[in-house]
């Protein structure tokens, strides 16, 4: 067996014109996984208001944070990717579950390059239906489809592996090193509380008022809250804060129902008014910084904080393409290739 690794991430608009992220964002928000409503509402949803509202707005803020090479969150995909391959001896290809650099292709250069065997390696380090569910359910579909003869192990998540623990955990230091902070806030991109329950495995662990995520439960391999939890805790006993100097809230709610609990906005908010002056933040559910870490966090959240009376809003960058980073995806890959360990 020849093997291979694909690496997906997201995805992003062609550019920041209105036009092409009205594209991406029909493509995105139709995906059952991602709203997950029946085909009737999500069409009248997505199509007859979303995408007839949102695109401008969510275009200007691409606008803010596009660089000159292109999408952040592809560039720094790219980067992450360029440096693995120059570590390991198996071919790593990237796509995108939402855009022009589809899995079907990323699938496609690897079965060209002779590989029939795949690690499927979604680039988020907890499980939510949102993200790994349609990477892993999408593969497979163009599996059976297109590349019946290939063989995919999956990644489903990451999140509380002791070395990925210890990366983050090293990255935040070194960022926070020499800043002032009083309050460190873990951000995780929100989903609503619905994806939770569907997610429970058991159909009855799940309560959403908490409890459940901290009782252990076969549930928590495909809780995103649990998961998300769970990072907060380890990173906080790894780094010794201290209780009650950090917290964890969810960010980028859409619509009108109920999201998972506290919303990022208003915890800026209310540690402003609290009297915090100082405040650090890290944004653990997104491996590369986007348009949520670049605009809504670093520039949304710090104008918040400062309308509230805070003075220094520190961001902590994604691990992006990270020297330890790259280098502990590198030692699970060759590891995966010499068949040394299991990393789904
Ligand atoms: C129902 C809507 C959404 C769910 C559920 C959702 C889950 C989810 N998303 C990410 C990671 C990213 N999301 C990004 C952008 C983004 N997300 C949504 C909606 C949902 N996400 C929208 C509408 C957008 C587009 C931007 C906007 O109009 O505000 C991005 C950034 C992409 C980029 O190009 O930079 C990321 C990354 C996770 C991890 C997640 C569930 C766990
Ligand atoms: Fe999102
Ligand atoms: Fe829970």
């Amino acid at each position: 067996m020849k093997k291979g690794v694909l690496l997906v991430n997201l995805g992003s608009p062609d550019s920041p014109d209105p036009k092409d992220v009205k594209k991406y964002l029909g493509e995105f928000l139709m995906d059952e996984r991602v709203i997950d409503v029946p085909l009737w509402a999500r069409n009248l949803l997505v199509k007859g208001i979303i995408l007839n509202t949102r695109p401008k707005a969510s275009a200007a803020a691409y606008k803010k944070i596009w660089w000159d090479e292109g999408s952040p969150l592809i560039v720094l995909s790219e980067r992450l990717q360029n440096k693995i391959q120059k570590e390991v001896d198996v071919p790593v290809a990237l796509a995108m579950r939402y855009g022009s650099m589809t899995i079907k292709k990323g699938l496609q250069e690897l079965v060209d390059k002779g590989i029939d065997e795949v690690l499927l390696f979604p680039l988020y380090p907890q499980y939510a239906m949102a993200t790994t569910e349609t990477i892993t359910v999408l593969a497979e579909e163009l599996r059976q489809q297109y590349f019946p003869n290939l063989k995919i192990e999956s990644v489903l998540a990451f999140y509380n592996k002791p070395d990925y623990i210890e990366v983050l955990s090293n990255s935040i230091k070194r960022h926070l090193e020499d800043k002032n902070y009083e309050h460190v806030l873990f951000s995780y991109h929100g989903v609503p509380e619905r994806h939770i329950r569907k997610s429970d495995v058991t159909k009855s662990h799940c309560k959403i008022d908490g409890s459940c995520c901290a009782t252990p439960s076969k549930a928590h391999e495909f809780c995103y809250r649990h998961q998300c939890y769970e990072v907060t805790r380890l990173v906080a006993e790894t780094l010794e804060f201290k209780e009650g100097t950090y917290s964890t809230s969810f960010q980028s709610r859409l619509g009108f129902d109920p999201w998972l609990l506290p919303y990022t906005d208003r915890t800026i908010e209310r540690l402003g008014k609290q009297g915090i002056k100082n405040m650090a933040i890290v944004t653990p559910a997104f491996v590369s910084d986007c348009l949520e870490t670049l605009e809504e966090i670093a520039m949304e959240g710090q104008e918040i904080f400062h309308e509230m009376g805070g003075k220094d809003f520190t961001t902590v960058p994604c691990l992006n393409d990270d020297d330890e980073f790259v280098n502990l995806l590198s030692k699970w890959i060759t590891s995966w290739s010499k068949s040394l360990v299991d990393v789904s």
